[in-house]
């Protein structure tokens, strides 16, 4: 049946409104309802038979019920569900990479002699290429396609990790992390849109946030793997840097198979292709709505916007856009000035402050860490769809302010109850004596050539010293009593390094597993997943080239000055300050960030047709909604092909 036969048994019912070619029409006369949002359901019926026969029979009731029936029988082929596992592979990867790193720097810095400059250049050169790659993702992405970007993304995590595992000197280490972050950075930008731009609007909040769950998943896979090569001291590294080819390999056979998005085709004209594709991912149901749909809006876009000029200009020049854009990058910033990076950083810390004393130990339990931040990442992936992007990030975001809060409480009451320094051993020639001139445990520990040096009697700390930290091991001292970590632990004397034994770390350890609670939910996977569908397809690989960037440029910086921040403004100082910037980015999702559930990727755009920051004020979108029902008679099938599609 060709697509014109196919429309004369279209059954289309609109109430409320009409959906497409709205957005052109409210700019001209705006009216309340458009700021509040609308929300979409576009039910496709297999038959049209019976629903014409409701029809007839029962009136538009009855309709709505039958197509409604019909909608919920239709399935989601299972295509889609693989297209979204076999890219958020990239997520994975994401993940391990940025994640399993602190386990191989302890066996590495041993290994390689590594002073403190080496070992933050490896750690945070992955991140700025990330950083870097990702910013030119967009071009690459707009000009080569999705595919072709995850495809190397792959390849680049598959040469990374071999060049990683081969290694056998610093210089070659660092290549191998530079070409690793290119693909993080790659993946991190592309993975979220492709994903976005094959789901059916039904599902894309959940498939997206499928993304961040292989994100989380990977971290917690790292430090399980860290923790388990951890007894490998010789070479354990080589194999925690080097399992990531093995994700990396599957992705990209599995790509080598699996289609381009088809709205990128359409932009690029490539009508036959795209439709096969739609097809081929939407299964029993209609793709001619879907498919019109997103041709007239990249005609419409093409006609209003203009094709000139570099795209970043034009987003910029262009309201709805330029809102967008303010939203999208905000999210991605206030996520990490949330400080998510350190805290799982430096929970081996917390950890040991709330009494875990044992260093192997504490990299377990970090993995725990890692564990909660995936379980609760996959609360997030359920509750997208049920609550709202919106709702999601808010409570998410007012849930992380409050436990950094507890967080940084917990460090007040430690630093109240800091042990004093009783013993001054005298510092040996030639040795810096800075260590020992400290008074308090919790001076000590913000000085991180410094450590803590003690014997317990009962519950109370005796004989305490601050004494400089052996450069290679921050195991143990590098000089005194704590100096062989072997002897002293049979002579029952404690080493604290970065924390100090208190009687109030539980509170910090209830504030870590409270702000992985709530951020991993919403502040997590929600500026990937609202990032991948507030842009209109011409500025959708370009604004999230931006946003990706900015997360990755505010992940360094606040990763890099984390341990300056706690010198200068102490451990709760930090955390205080944390809290601030997640209270200012309430206001700022309060304000700014409208509601996408259930939308078509082609209705967002209208949502930021007014002014920014006026989402608060508008009416909610509860209960309002426009329900646009269209039945076919039959799909499209690859036969159907009618001269008039034919570009
Ligand atoms: O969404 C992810 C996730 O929350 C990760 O746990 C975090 O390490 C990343 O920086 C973030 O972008």
């Amino acid at each position: 049946m060709s697509r014109k036969a196919s429309e004369n048994v279209e059954y289309t019912l609109r109430s409320l409104s009409s959906l497409m070619g709205e957005r052109r029409r409210k700019q001209q006369e705006p009216d309340a309802a458009s700021a509040a949002g609308e929300c979409s359901l576009l039910a496709a019926a297999e038959s049209s038979t019976s629903l014409q026969s409701a029809g007839a029979g029962g009136g538009v009731g009855d309709l709505e019920r039958a197509a409604r029936r019909q909608f919920q029988q239709d399935e989601t082929p299972a295509f889609v569900y693989v297209v979204a596992v076999f890219s958020a592979l990239g997520g994975f990867l994401f993940g391990y990479d940025t994640g399993v790193v602190s386990g191989a720097m302890l066996l590495l810095k041993r290994q390689l002699s590594l002073d403190a400059l080496w070992q933050e250049l490896l750690v945070s050169s992955t991140v700025g290429a990330a950083a870097v790659s990702a910013l030119a993702g967009g071009a690459l992405n707009g000009v080569f396609g999705r595919r072709a970007a995850i495809l190397l993304a792959s390849a680049l995590f598959t040469a990374g990790s071999a060049v990683l595992a081969a290694a056998n000197n610093k210089e070659t280490l660092l290549a191998g992390r530079l070409v690793v972050g290119l693909g993080i950075g790659i993946a991190s930008m592309t993975v979220p849109v492709y994903i976005a731009e094959v789901s059916p609007p039904n599902l894309r909040g959940r498939l997206v946030t499928i993304n961040t769950l292989f994100i989380t998943g990977g971290q917690f896979f790292a430090s399980v793997v860290d923790g388990a090569f951890s007894y490998l001291q010789k070479d354990g590294w080589r194999y925690m840097l080097g399992l990531a080819a093995i994700p990396a390999v599957i992705q990209f056979f599995g790509f080598l198979f699996l289609p381009e998005s088809p709205r990128w085709l359409i932009q690029k004209g490539q009508t036959q292709k795209a439709r096969r594709i739609l097809s081929q991912m939407r299964g029993n149901q209609t793709i001619d709505e879907e498919y019109d749909s997103i041709k007239n809006n990249i005609e419409e876009e093409e006609k209003e916007v203009g094709s000139a000029g570099p795209v970043i200009c034009r987003m910029l020049s262009y309201p709805p856009t330029r809102r967008a854009l303010i939203v999208g990058c905000g999210l991605q910033m206030f996520q990490q000035l949330s400080g998510i990076n350190t805290i799982m950083y430096y929970s081996a810390t917390i950890l040991q402050m709330s009494g875990v004393e044992d260093d192997r130990l504490a990299i377990w339990l970090a993995s725990v860490t890692a564990f909660t931040n995936f379980i609760f990442t996959l609360a997030g992936v359920w509750l997208v769809e049920k609550v709202g992007r919106r709702k999601l990030t808010f409570g998410s975001l007012a849930g992380t302010t409050v436990a950094l809060i507890i967080l940084a409480l917990g460090f007040v009451l430690s630093a109240q109850v800091s042990p004093r320094i009783t013993f001054q051993p005298i510092t040996p020639s030639g040795q810096n004596a800075t260590c020992t001139s400290y008074s308090y445990c919790n001076e000590c520990m913000l000085d991180p050539d410094c450590g803590f040096c003690y014997k317990m009697n009962k519950s109370t700390v005796i004989d305490s010293s601050c004494v400089p930290v052996n450069k290679a091991s921050t195991n143990e001292a590098a000089w005194g009593r704590c100096e062989n970590e072997t002897k002293f632990k049979t002579e029952d004397i404690f080493w604290a390094y970065n924390f100090c034994p208190t009687p109030y770390s539980w509170t910090a350890l209830l504030g870590l597993i409270l702000y992985l609670v709530f951020f991993a939910p919403g502040m997590g996977p929600m500026p990937w997943t609202v990032n991948s569908e507030i842009y209109p397809l011409w500025a959708r690989s370009t604004g999230n080239a931006c946003s990706s960037g900015i997360n990755w440029i505010f992940n360094v910086l606040v990763s890099l000055t984390f341990l300056h921040t706690a010198e200068y403004l102490t451990y709760y100082g930090a955390f205080f300050l944390y809290a601030g910037f997640a209270a200012v980015g309430l206001l700022f999702i309060y304000g700014c960030l409208p509601e996408t559930k259930g939308k078509k990727l082609e209705e967002i755009e209208s949502l930021f047709d007014n002014r920014l920051c006026t989402c608060g004020t508008s009416d909610s979108d509860e209960g309002r909604y426009i329900e646009y029902i269209r039945v076919k008679g039959s799909n499209y099938h690859l036969s159907d092909n009618d001269a008039s599609d034919v570009e």
